[in-house]
This record gives C-alpha cells, sequence and structure tokens, in this order.
C-alpha cells in the first residue's frame, strides 16, 4: 500500500527523525520481510526505508511529501502512528533542531564523500545483509544499488569473502579478483563496535587500467631492449638528433667514430653546417656519399623529423662504403659465376647429342657450338666459316642431324672440286635432251635436298654466274631445270661454308654483296686449332680411341713430351692435320706407344724454322739460265709444302711418295714452310 506523508520539520528528514521514523517502523512492522520491501518513494528516486544513509541523502526538506510504500495493507492503527509521527507541532526545540541540523549535514557531507570516490564501498551488517553500496560499486558489479541492497553479500557479488570477515573479524588487505573484466584490488574490513563485529567493509579499487599501463609500459621496455639490441648489432652508424643538430642518441659505432674524429656530439661535425641547414630546410631524406676526415667514406642518409609540422630533428645512418664496396665486389664476383654457370647450363642443355662427336672442351669452341646447337632448331641459313680443317663440314651434319629436317637427306655440294661448267646441271639438274648427252632427266642438288638440308661448301669458290643463280633459288624458293620448263618449287635449309674471307672477297668484287647478306643469318666461325690448344689433349685422346678401333691396335699412350711437342706446333692444317699426324704415328709405332721420334721433324723442332732463313716462296724463279736440278728441286719443295699441312698432301700433290717428300723437306730444312699458306688457300 502507498502512504502519501509530508515532513514539517525545520531540517526536513534530518538523520535523527530518519533513524526514528526507521525504528518506528521496526516496531510496527515486526516482519523484517515485509521491512525490506519498503521503500520511500521521493521525485523519481526509490530507496529502501531501512537504509539510514540512502533516506537521509533523499534531502526531503520542510513541508516535501513522498509515497510510503510498504509490501503490504497495514491496519489503520498502524497507518495512524506512521501519519502521526509526521504530523506538524507547533514547538520545535531550537537546540534540538540545531543539532539535528549539523548532524544531517555532516550525514550527507559524509554520504556525497562516499558516493564520490573513484573506490566501490559495499558494507554488510553482522548477517551478512548488504546495507549500503556507493554508485561505483554498483557501477563495477554492473547492477543498481537498490538490486543489491538488503540481499546477501555471498549470493550476489561474485567472490564475495565478506562473510569470513565477519567470522573471523580479520582484515584482509588488497585482494585481487577479476569481475566483468575488470581487474579490482579489493579490502575487505570488519565493522567492529563495543568490541563485537556488527558488520563489514569492501572497498574495490578498478585496477584494470593501471594494469593495461604497466603492460604497455613493459612492451615499451622490451621494445627499447630488442631496439637497443637491434641498434647495436648493426654495423651502420645511427645517431638521433634535437632540433639544433645535438646528437641525442647514439649508437656505439657512431659513438667510435666521434671519438676518431674529435668531434663535438653535433650531426655538423660529420656532415658539415651546410649539409644540416639543407636538411632542415629540404623537409626529406639527403642522401650523400661524406668522406669524414678525409680517412673513410660513408653513404650518409639524414632523414628529418617532423612533429606536427615543426622541425624537432634528424635520424641519422652512416653506413662505411667500404663495406658496400666490398660487398659490390662481392656481388659482382657472385653475378659472373652466375652468368657463367646460365651460360654453361645453356650450353650443356642446348647442344644436341648430334654435336657431342664434335671434340673441345674450350670456350672459344663450346660459344661457336651453343650457336650452332641453337641455329639447328631454326631452318634459319646458316654460313659456317674458319680454316680448312677447323671441323666445318662436321658442324654442318650436327646442325642437320640436329634439326627437323634429320630425316631428309643432307646433300654435300664441293663447289671447289665440281668443274664450273659441270656445277649449273649439279645444282640444277637437267631435262633430257637438254643438251648433247642429256639422255636422260637429271635431278640436281637442290631437288634431292628437298625437305632436307643442302650443304654449300667452299662456296666462296662459286663463279659469280653460279652465285647468282643461287641467290635466286634461296630467294625464290625454286629451282629451275636446265632445259626445264617449270620452276620446281623448294623446301631446302641452306648451310654454306668457307675458308675465305667473303667480305674481304665482296670488296674485291669477287662475291656478290646480296648473296653475302643472304647466307650471313646465322654466321658460326669455328677457332683454328692453334686458338684452341687445349683441345689437342682431348682431340688426340679421341683420335686414338677411333685409331685403335679402325685400325685393330692397342695404342696405349704417349711418350714423355709427346703431348708437349704437339702443343707447341701451330698446326697450320687445324684437326684434319693431327688427325693426319697421329694415324701417322700409329702406322710408324713399333709398340703401343706413341712416341716423339716419329713425330714429323716439323713437328718434333717446333724451333727449327724459326732457325732457317729460307724465304717463303712466293713464285718458282727459273732464271733465265740452265742450274743444277736441286735448285730447281729445293725451290719447288719451298713453293709446294707451304700450301699443304702435312707430307702426305704434299706427296699426293707432287706426285711422289711420302717417304720421298719428308726426305727431301729435311734435306732442304724446308720443315719450317710446311703448311704456311695452307689456311688461305
Ligand atoms: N672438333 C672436332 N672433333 C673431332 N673431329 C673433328 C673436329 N673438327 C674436325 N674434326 C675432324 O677433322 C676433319 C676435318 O673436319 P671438316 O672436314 O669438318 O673440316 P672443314 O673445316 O670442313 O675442312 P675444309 O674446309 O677443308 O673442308 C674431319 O675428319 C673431322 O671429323
Amino acid at each position: 500500500m502507498f502512504l502519501k506523508l509530508t515532513v514539517h520539520k525545520k531540517n526536513g528528514l534530518h538523520v535523527r527523525m530518519a533513524a526514528a521514523f526507521i525504528s518506528l517502523l521496526q516496531n510496527l512492522l515486526p516482519n523484517q520481510e515485509t521491512l525490506k520491501k519498503t521503500y520511500v518513494l521521493y521525485r523519481d528516486q526509490k530507496v529502501q526505508v531501512n537504509n539510514l544513509l540512502s533516506l537521509v541523502s533523499l534531502k526531503i526538506g520542510q513541508g516535501e511529501e513522498f509515497i510510503l510504500h510498504v509490501a503490504e495493507k497495514l491496519d489503520d492503527s498502524t497507518v495512524q502512528q506512521i501519519q502521526s509521527f509526521f504530523a506538524p507541532t507547533d514547538l520545535e526545540d531550537s537546540q534540538q533542531s540545531e543539532t539535528d541540523r549539523l548532524l544531517m549535514e555532516n550525514s550527507l557531507t559524509l554520504h556525497e564523500a562516499i558516493s564520490a570516490l573513484p573506490n566501490g564501498i559495499v558494507v554488510v551488517n553482522s548477517d551478512n545483509i548488504i546495507t549500503y553500496v556507493n554508485a561505483r560499486a554498483a557501477q563495477l558489479l554492473q547492477t543498481n544499488p537498490h538490486e543489491l541492497i538488503n540481499q546477501r553479500a555471498d549470493e550476489v557479488i561474485p567472490h564475495s569473502r565478506l562473510h569470513e570477515v565477519l567470522k573471523t573479524g580479520k582484515t584482509e588487505l588488497s585482494r585481487k579478483q577479476t569481475i566483468h573484466h575488470h581487474t579490482l584490488l579489493t579490502t575487505r574490513s570488519p565493522i567492529i563496535f563495543n568490541g563485537k563485529v556488527i558488520g563489514a567493509v569492501a572497498i574495490f579499487q578498478d585496477i584494470s587500467t593501471i594494469e593495461k599501463i604497466s603492460k604497455e609500459l613493459n612492451e615499451v621496455k622490451e621494445l627499447q631492449q630488442r631496439l637497443h639490441l637491434v641498434l647495436k648489432s648493426v654495423s651502420d652508424l645511427i645517431g638521433l638528433t634535437d632540433e639544433n643538430g645535438t646528437l641525442i642518441y647514439t649508437n656505439e659505432e657512431m659513438n667510435a667514430l666521434l671519438k676518431k674524429i674529435k668531434g663535438e656530439p653535433h650531426i655538423q661535425s660529420i656532415i658539415g653546417p651546410h649539409e644540416w641547414n639543407h636538411v632542415k630546410k629540404a623537409e626529406k631524406q639527403l642522401v650523400k656519399l661524406i668522406q669524414v676526415n678525409q680517412q673513410s667514406s660513408y653513404i650518409t642518409k639524414i632523414n628529418p623529423v617532423f612533429v606536427d609540422g615543426a622541425f624537432r630533428g634528424a635520424v641519422a645512418t652512416l653506413t662505411p662504403f667500404d663495406d658496400i664496396r666490398t660487398l659490390l665486389d662481392k656481388i659482382d664476383l657472385m653475378e659472373q659465376k652466375t652468368k657463367y654457370l646460365e651460360s654453361e647450363l645453356a650450353k650443356h642443355q642446348g647442344v644436341h647429342e648430334a654435336f657431342h662427336q664434335i671434340i673441345g672442351n674450350s670456350e672459344i669452341l663450346k660459344e661457336s657450338l651453343t650457336i650452332a646447337a641453337k641455329a639447328a632448331k631454326t631452318d634459319s641459313t646458316v654460313i659456317i666459316t674458319g680454316e680448312s680443317g677447323t671441323g666445318k663440314e662436321l658442324v654442318a651434319k650436327a646442325i642437320h642431324e640436329a634439326s627437323s629436317r634429320k630425316n631428309h637427306l643432307l646433300v654435300r655440294v664441293n663447289c671447289a672440286a665440281i668443274p664450273p661448267h659441270l656445277m649449273e646441271s649439279e645444282l640444277f639438274g637437267y631435262e633430257k635432251g637438254a643438251f648433247t648427252g642429256a639422255y636422260k632427266t637429271h635431278r640436281g642438288k637442290f631437288e634431292l635436298a628437298h625437305k632436307g638440308t643442302i650443304f654449300l661448301d667452299e662456296i666462296g669458290d662459286l663463279s659469280l654466274e653460279l652465285q647468282a643463280k643461287i641467290l635466286r633459288v634461296l630467294q625464290e624458293k625454286e629451282v629451275e631445270r636446265i632445259g626445264g620448263y617449270a620452276p620446281i618449287p623448294l623446301d631446302v635449309r641452306v648451310i654454306a661454308a668457307t675458308n675465305h674471307d667473303l667480305k674481304k672477297m665482296v670488296d674485291e668484287g669477287r662475291f656478290r654483296e646480296d648473296l653475302y647478306y643472304r647466307l650471313h643469318v646465322v654466321p658460326i666461325h669455328l677457332p683454328p686449332l692453334r686458338a684452341r690448344k687445349e683441345d689437342i689433349p682431348l682431340l688426340v685422346e679421341a683420335f686414338r680411341q677411333q685409331l685403335n678401333e679402325r685400325l685393330g691396335k692397342n695404342i696405349k699412350g704417349y711418350e714423355k713430351g709427346f703431348m708437349e711437342a704437339l702443343l707447341s706446333y701451330h698446326w697450320p692444317g687445324n684437326i684434319r692435320e693431327l688427325q693426319n699426324v697421329i694415324e701417322r704415328l700409329f702406322n710408324l709405332a713399333d709398340d703401343d706407344i706413341l712416341r716423339c721420334k716419329d713425330l714429323p721433324y716439323y713437328i718434333s723442332h717446333p724451333s727449327c724454322h724459326e732457325q732457317q732463313n729460307t724465304p717463303e716462296k712466293q713464285t718458282i724463279d727459273w732464271g733465265n739460265e740452265v742450274r743444277p736440278f736441286k735448285e730447281y728441286e729445293k725451290q719447288i719443295f719451298a713453293f709446294a709444302c707451304q700450301y699443304y699441312p702435312s707430307y702426305n698432301q704434299l706427296a699426293q700433290a707432287l706426285g711422289i711418295t711420302h717417304k720421298t717428300a719428308a726426305k727431301k723437306i729435311r734435306e732442304y730444312g724446308l720443315e719450317h714452310l710446311v703448311g704456311k699458306k695452307y689456311q688461305t688457300n
């Protein structure tokens, strides 16, 4: 039920009156449960009537009304007694009234002070019933004060230990607990009156923020330590300046430099005042190679630091340039190594097995073979240049074998060997009856090479007329037989080779410029053997094995000094000459060892030609008087031997035996001239 009551006392519902009112209600409502559920409603506020401090804190003034809400219906006499408690009285004892005012003021101040505390306060009576909760405690427990008042503390407050304190009468200091994500430090104390525990109070201090700050502080400390370690472990010189350039932080390396240059702890003593002014003004990073004390150079980076637009200092990093130079050198070396390995890999990956029979490990040869192997994968025209006997034909064969045309013919035309008047019919073929003797249609080399490869060896020996005709075939991709009526379409890959200097021939008008360029799509130059002498041992070994097999011999090795002799010779006839020399030695060998004594004299005595003063013979000088036969003979041998790399070939050319040729060369001391002009003829 609701009772409307008015306070008439001068000091309103003051402390003493409120206490008297509670006492009255305790007498009138002996049922404690009813009393617990009895409230005072005043201006939107609701407080339990038996909570003295809360009741007083309503500050109900003189003449003001409030409602008493009792949980049960009261009989008339009880209602009357309550109403008469508040009935106006004519007389008010002025001294008592002053005492009441003082009491009221003090308890209100106390209440305000407790309410305003940042700590939460919960008070229980001796039965562990909550009698007071301040606003902060209610906030921390995430509820309203009136939800807690009159409740058992251990039922409504998590981890409450006030009942223990009531039992022991001992204070529990600063116990840490977590309630609703807040870390609280709780102190619980008994309230003792007349030596008796009449209640207890718990004070909660929220230390969540402090904890957070302390955690952050620890993190900052850790970060600082790590940063310190990082700065310590870098070899760069690091410094932090204020706005005047004074170094406020320096790592050990920077300290060492400052010590060395005996400089002030200012960045200006390292970079100079001019650069410092520039950093301040430019508002961007300065990167410069700076020489300090004319001793060491540093790559210096200065980053200005601006806070809210104001220049506050700079971070300076100095990297010793020598270190960088060493690193650059290392990188350079690594790059070179990588390039080398890449090219090696490319060579191994790129070289088709058809190239494996080409022996040699020299860089210069491998480069040429790499180009050849790449060319094999295309249909481009290839021209192979190089001295006689360097392996041009071998490479042409390998290109064909490694190409997609390998299942068709490789047709070789030796342009130097076929008589010029037969060359045209050889190359292009003829129709039956095209000329006298053409009894049947003859297909030319180009036609035979259809879908395959034509190898035009010694192309520099072609007449200008035939050069023009070949150019036409290359351009039109068709061939016309002599006496033929219609051109025949051709699908032929052309590989040409020469030991002539075609460029020079073009300049001299002996080779067509247009054909020269038509052929030079993929030029491959094969180096002479003297330019890759490191290949000699490999070649000799390969020839030894081949010849053992071919000639059914068992030559096991070479005499000491043998390889040295081969290495010091200049091999004008290149690999062909080497091959021939080894074959000759096989034939001369008495046992299973190749011996120096069997080597041709000009090889076993490499210096002999330098000692000789027989001049090269350009022509044979017949003179105009008859001279002794031997003189003519010497001239003939001196002239002829220059054009052949071996006695064998010389003998063949002169129509004499090998033995005679060798004997005569030795007799006239002409070894030094053998093969001298071989490469250019
Ligand atoms: N790298 C090599 N490895 C093994 N044998 C080789 C090598 N180079 C050349 N030969 C051999 O040397 C001889 C001459 O080679 P090839 O006929 O290919 O040379 P060429 O340059 O075409 O000579 P020419 O210009 O006189 O025609 C051949 O018997 C060939 O097998």
